[in-house]
């Protein structure tokens, strides 16, 4: 998982309600400097979106986010997806992550499930939702006896408040929705979002 988080600073968090938007808005993305992009199964297009991505994309790194159970994170393998992201934890996911090797990004919001998480051997997790917990001075106040682990803090983060949170030792980059806008998935401007990925991944680690 780390490898795949070293990759751009930035991971957009991409809805589609349209499948026939996946592949010019990954295509955005990519253009952008963005390779890695999480689609989240919240809208019942996601698998096929996930799907078109992995099969006309190649150099986009696809993943599905929003992986509650076993059952969607089998799904979320066999339509292609390279890593898997869950808003939280539990004992389902993980035994059902163990037995796959697409490696699955687990969200947490305190210590105690940060450190359930390392008891399983998983170093690698969502801070999630970050702004609305604590922000940056919780991740960074969690690094102080936790300081092993690393992070992908994900929820209100934007182009203003990503660098705060990158300039931090255990983060290794960010997810946030921001460089797709709900009003430029409804005018499918891929050139706005193409222009809003390369803000992005301009941010540095
Ligand atoms: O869908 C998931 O798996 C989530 O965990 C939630 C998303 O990561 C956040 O909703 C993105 O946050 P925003 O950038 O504030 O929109």
């Amino acid at each position: 998982m780390r490898e795949i988080l070293t990759l751009a600073p930035v991971i957009p968090v991409l809805a589609f309600d349209n499948p026939d938007h996946a592949v010019p808005m990954a295509r955005a993305m990519v253009r952008g400097g963005l390779r890695v992009l999480e689609v989240t199964l919240r809208t019942p297009t996601a698998l096929d979106s996930i799907k078109r991505i992995a099969a006309e994309v190649p150099d986009a790194i696809v993943g599905a986010g929003t992986v509650l159970d076993g059952k969607q994170l089998q799904q979320a393998i066999d339509a292609g997806s390279k890593f898997l992201v869950s808003p939280g934890v539990t004992d389902e996911l993980l035994d059902a992550a163990a037995k796959t090797k697409v490696p699955l990004l687990p969200g947490i919001a305190t210590a105690s499930e940060a450190m359930k998480l390392a008891s399983r051997g998983i170093t690698t997790m969502k801070f999630f939702p970050a702004e609305q917990i604590g922000g940056a001075k919780l991740l960074q106040a969690l690094g102080a006896p936790l300081p092993h682990l690393r992070f992908c803090p994900t929820g209100g983060i934007n182009l203003q408040n990503a660098p705060t949170y990158l300039a931090l030792p255990n983060v290794l980059c960010v997810g946030g929705s921001w460089v797709a806008p709900a009003d430029a998935f409804a005018a499918q401007d891929w050139a706005r979002m193409e222009k809003l990925a390369s803000e992005a991944a301009s941010l540095k680690k």
